[in-house]
């Protein structure tokens, strides 16, 4: 069965990622499907085995580097043509580079310890190819370079110690990894909020359907928003916001925080009535009042180095403040979700009406 597990496995990580628009784990999935079918159907007979393998090697080991730093595109469009060319290259070079090694083995072997000649040639490149998957998987985190990695190293155990792990083996946890990564990935699409990094509104409406009778609402919204960023810029506005949600998003008291729409965040209190969290919201106010915020110099980054000279020590660490607004109201008997919402929502006009940066039931 084990054996039989994969063609099913990686098919369908091609389709779910053909759904999702995960193109390079698609093309992951149906190379790796196309090599597992070759080598168990065909197969290679041990003279090519013998021959082949390095530059086989190589050929997938720069197909899955370089598919670690191209963009998702559609994997039926005008792209793909780009990345069969891509592809057929990749495993060109590794040809190429194995022939060139081999031209030149005499030259080579003069320069390297001898007992390394063959495995120097391969592993050099090998070596080459992991490290700049593993910084860049490293550098910008996310679930899909982390798969590229793993691609990367199951590929390249398969070729240099065959007897750690079978094929079937390595291809099913390469399609378990495909498949997961790209429903998790699209289910933080769907419920995550891609700026702030909280939960978003439709998480909220989703945790909505499992709340007993007893709960509390929190409104909360950053004051005179409009005139900071019309002082400072979107972008600065941008920054700031993702700062506060990072202190909104970490209320205690069991809260769970969501960003509810543009400058305006929601904290849901599960079995809890509104004057037991008010301690917990007036310590998330405090927290956004006493943050000093640090804006990243924009501008410095394209400055010239004589110009940041110049400007050492004058607007370089510019910190900012902002405040919040809050309001609070608990589910009263027979009222619905929307009701007790609109109720912390008149809580917080009541909060900004008497002055902003204050908690209101
Ligand atoms: N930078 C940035 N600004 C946003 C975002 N979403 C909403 N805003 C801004 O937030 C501001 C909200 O302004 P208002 O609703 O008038 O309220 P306010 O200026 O915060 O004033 P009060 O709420 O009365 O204290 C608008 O200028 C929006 O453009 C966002 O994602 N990024």
């Amino acid at each position: 069965m084990i054996e039989q597990l994969p063609y099913w496995l990686l098919s369908a990580a091609v389709i779910i990622a053909l759904q999702f628009n995960r193109s390079r784990l698609g093309y992951l999935a149906l190379l790796m499907l196309g090599y597992y079918a070759y080598t168990k159907n065909i197969g290679f007979t041990a003279a090519e085995q013998n021959t082949y393998w390095e530059q086989i090697l190589l050929g997938g080991s720069f197909t899955i580097t370089w598919f670690a730093f191209v963009k998702d595109r559609g994997l039926l469009s005008p792209h793909s043509i780009v990345r069969l060319l891509g592809i057929s290259l990749c495993f060109i070079a590794g040809f190429l580079w194995v022939w060139a090694n081999t031209q030149y083995q005499q030259q080579l072997d003069s320069y390297l310890p001898e007992s390394s000649g063959m495995t120097y040639r391969t592993l050099l490149p090998l070596y080459f190819c992991v490290s700049l998957v593993w910084i860049l998987a490293l550098w910008r985190a996310n679930l899909v370079n982390t798969s590229i990695f793993i691609t990367l190293c199951l590929w390249a155990v398969h070729f240099i110690s065959p007897e750690l792990m079978t094929l079937p083996l390595s291809m099913t946890v390469l399609a378990v990894v495909y498949i997961l990564t790209v429903l998790t990935d699209s289910y933080f699409l769907a419920y995550r909020d891609e700026l702030t990094g909280l939960a978003s509104r439709r998480a909220l409406f989703n945790l909505v359907l499992s709340l007993g009778r007893k709960y509390s609402v929190a409104m909360l919204d950053i004051d005179h928003f409009k005139k900071f960023n019309d002082t400072y810029g979107h972008d600065v506005g941008d920054q700031v916001l993702k700062l506060v949600a990072s202190k909104i998003g970490a209320v205690k008291g069991g809260g769970k925080a969501f960003r509810y729409g543009g400058e305006e965040f929601t904290i849901i209190f599960s079995r809890k009535d509104a004057s037991s969290v008010l301690c917990y919201l007036e310590a998330v106010r405090e927290a956004v009042e006493d943050y000093d915020i640090v804006l990243r110099n924009e501008k410095r980054k394209s400055q010239s180095k004589a110009t940041r000279g110049k400007d050492q020590g004058r607007n370089l660490h510019q910190t900012v403040s902002v405040t919040i607004s809050i309001g609070v109201a608990e589910h009263e008997n027979g009222e619905t979700f929307e009701q007790t919402m609109k109720r912390s929502d008149l809580a917080l006009y009541k909060a900004k009406k008497k002055g902003r940066n204050q908690v209101c039931m």
